[in-house]
This record gives structure tokens, C-alpha cells and sequence, in this order.
């Protein structure tokens, strides 16, 4: 057994159920964003017209990456970092924007992609933030999402829609992205940490 392996207690989500529902999130949002078809074939959505696509760094890495490569629509790709855990595994409550957009959002239908949802507070910061800067529509697509411990919900913008991967259990979990400290991102599957992993 690899050494990274020998920290975790439990595996939650498998590579395998990870990689089945990013495929179908993807086909969800490409049919949602496809006005119309070439005979059933590529979907005849404008470049201008289609989606920006815009990761949550630093967790929705691997998420973002496997995702767009399955949506079959010309979107474009930027990130925004936003940090509000730290070291620890409890939210600050105040995140912070520490790297903006590249890409000019005004008029556009933004997708952010997290890699989890849990008190809301990362997603209405950005949902302010997209909102002055004009966009016509935001959704979200989570690979996680933990209603148990919401604190703030955000009201999706335009004809945006949540896009949801797993409801995932109250508990602090690493993996495909999601770091404790910034250590287990590299997993390819999420889990649970031994207690012992925390001191
Ligand atoms: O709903 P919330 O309670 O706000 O938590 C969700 C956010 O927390 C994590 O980011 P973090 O601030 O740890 O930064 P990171 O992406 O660099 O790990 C995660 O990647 C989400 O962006
Ligand atoms: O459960 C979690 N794991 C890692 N990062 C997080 N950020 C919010 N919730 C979590």
C-alpha cells in the first residue's frame, strides 16, 4: 500500500463513481447550453454564446479538468482563487479573492466550478463579485455538496442552475482536489483522514 494511502480511514467516493458523475454532469451541462443540433451532432452554440467556465482555485483542479474535457460545447476556461479554510478544516467565514478573472465576464453565462459546497460563504463572495462585474447568468457545478453545514445560500443568477455531483456526509474530506493543509489534493478518490492525520 502507498504511504498516502496508510492516512485515510475510509474511502468515500470512488475513482470509478467520481469519474461516472463528472461525465454526467458534463452532458447535463452540455445539453442545457445546446440551442439547437446539427442532426443530432455537435451542438451549433456560438463561441460567444457559450459558457465561461471558471474553476475555484486552488480544490476544483482535477474536477475542472476532467469535467471540460467532457462538455462538448466551445466554452472557455479561467480560474479565480479564493481562500477561506487555511491550515484548518474550519471555514474563517470571511474568504478571501486573492486572484480574479482574466477573462472579461460582462454579458456572459458563468459556470463556477467548485470542488464542494459547504458553508456557502466561498460561493456568495463570488456570486457578489460575478454579479458587479456583470454576468448574465451564473450557475454552479459542485462535485460535493454538504447541505448539512450550509450557513449562506446563494440565489443563482439569470437562467443559472446547480449543478450537484454527490451530497456528501458531514464529514472533512480530502481528495481529487480537496486538501487538508494542502496535502491530499493528489488523491485520486475522496475520503476520510485517520483522527491521528489532524495533530
Ligand atoms: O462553502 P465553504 O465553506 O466556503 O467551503 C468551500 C470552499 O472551501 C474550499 O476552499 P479553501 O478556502 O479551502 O481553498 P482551496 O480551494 O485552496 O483549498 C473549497 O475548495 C471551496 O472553495
Ligand atoms: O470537507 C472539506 N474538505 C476539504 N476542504 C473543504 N472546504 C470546505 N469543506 C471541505
Amino acid at each position: 500500500m502507498a504511504a498516502m494511502e496508510n492516512h485515510i480511514q475510509k474511502i468515500l467516493f470512488t475513482e470509478e463513481q467520481i469519474s461516472q458523475r463528472v461525465s454526467e454532469l458534463a452532458s447535463q451541462i452540455t445539453l442545457n447550453f445546446s440551442s439547437s443540433t446539427n442532426n443530432g451532432g455537435a451542438p451549433l452554440l456560438s463561441s460567444s454564446s457559450a459558457p465561461v467556465v471558471v474553476g475555484v482555485a486552488t480544490g476544483a483542479f482535477l474536477f475542472l479538468a476532467d469535467l471540460v474535457r467532457k462538455i462538448n460545447l466551445p466554452v472557455s476556461v479561467d480560474f479565480v482563487r479564493v481562500e477561506s479554510y487555511g491550515s484548518g478544516t474550519v471555514s474563517s467565514g470571511k474568504p478571501k479573492i486573492s486572484c480574479d478573472l482574466k477573462i472579461d465576464v460582462t454579458g456572459k453565462h458563468v459556470i463556477l466550478v467548485e470542488d464542494i459546497v459547504d458553508t456557502g460563504n466561498t460561493l456568495a463572495c463570488l456570486f457578489e463579485h460575478l454579479k458587479s462585474k456583470g454576468a448574465s447568468s451564473i450557475s454552479v457545478c459542485t462535485l460535493f455538496d454538504k447541505p448539512s453545514k450550509r450557513k449562506v445560500n446563494v440565489e443563482l443568477v439569470g437562467e443559472g442552475k446547480f449543478y450537484r455531483g454527490f451530497e456528501c456526509p458531514d464529514y472533512f474530506v480530502v481528495g481529487y482536489g480537496l486538501d487538508f493543509a494542502e496535502v491530499y489534493r493528489n488523491l485520486p478518490y475522496v475520503g476520510i483522514l485517520k483522527p491521528e492525520m489532524y495533530s
